[in-house]
């Protein structure tokens, strides 16, 4: 099952071409992170992974079903078996966590048993769970618009932790937090998928986070796959090339570490 896109191309709206042929496949369980420069195409890669975008052409399989191609109750089905961390959780702010967090089950509920939950949340332990694995368990009952923005980010991880999905997305998930919350966050994304075989596919902004994680790394830019290798054979070059400045002058970075140096540095998930 896990995903197929072949020849993907979109065009927003406004004439702005976001992918321009993306074919890219990945197996049950694999765990993938997308790199690439500012407006290379990452979240639209993604959108159309989860279904939440018709790309102008190309085919689109997502846990075995092509999603355009199934009657609206399936495809509603499928996207409840799709979970999306967005970079900004789209939660309302008087909700309070615990709600937002059981929200991640709502494509699977009834409407009656969604909107109960709105004022007797049902399985408070079960939220409960998978807060305390981003350690925010004591802001269980807080209204969200209390939260700062790197809580309310791991509040959106949290729910799609609940959510258990088959295929679990990623975008920039953990932008807003420090450096330790950020490597135990994406250590949480990636303790999910291998003990529930979810397909993971993140794209991420740092590099090292991407190269410590996972397995498999596709650098993308203008709209097009630039690599797609086992991490350890990601080279310092190709990461130069990738965010190289469109001017020819390369972008100042941080300096990465070698793949190959970081691939035996990646801790023990909890
Ligand atoms: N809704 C939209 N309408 C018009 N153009 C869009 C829209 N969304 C994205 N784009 C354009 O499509 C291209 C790819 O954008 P996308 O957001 O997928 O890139 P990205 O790699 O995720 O960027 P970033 O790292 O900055 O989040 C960019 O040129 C962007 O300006």
């Amino acid at each position: 099952m896990g995903f197929s896109l072949d020849a993907v191309r979109v065009v927003h709206p406004n004439g702005q071409r976001a992918l321009a042929g993306v074919t890219l496949a990945a197996r049950d369980g694999e765990r993938i992170a997308v790199i690439g420069p500012s407006g290379a195409g990452k979240t639209t890669l993604l959108r159309v992974l989860g279904a939440a975008l018709l790309p102008g052409e190309g085919a689109v399989q997502a846990l075995g079903a092509k999603p355009w191609q199934l009657p609206a109750g399936a495809l509603k089905k499928l996207r409840a078996r799709i979970g999306t961390v967005h970079q900004a959780p789209p939660i309302a702010p008087r909700l309070r966590v615990v709600t937002a967090v059981l929200a991640g089950r709502l494509g699977e509920w009834s409407v009656l048993r969604a909107l109960g939950s709105l004022f007797h949340p049902s399985d408070i332990a079960g939220a409960h769970e998978v807060l305390s694995r981003l350690s925010l368990e004591d802001r269980l009952f807080d209204r969200c618009d209390r939260l700062s923005g790197g809580q309310l980010q791991r509040v959106g991880i949290a729910r799609v932790l609940y959510q258990r999905p088959g295929l679990l997305l990623a975008d920039e998930p953990v932008s807003a937090l420090d450096p330790t919350l950020a490597d135990a966050a994406i250590g949480q994304l990636v303790a999910q998928s291998e003990a529930t075989g979810a397909t993971l596919v993140a794209s991420l902004h740092a590099v090292d986070l991407a190269l410590r994680w996972f397995p498999r790394v596709v650098g993308m830019r203008n709209g097009q796959v630039m690599f797609d290798l086992p991490t350890a054979e990601v080279t310092p070059a190709m990461l130069d090339a990738l965010y190289a400045s469109e001017g020819g002058v390369a972008v100042q970075r941080a300096p990465q570490p070698v793949a190959a140096e970081m691939a035996f540095q990646r801790p023990d998930c909890p």
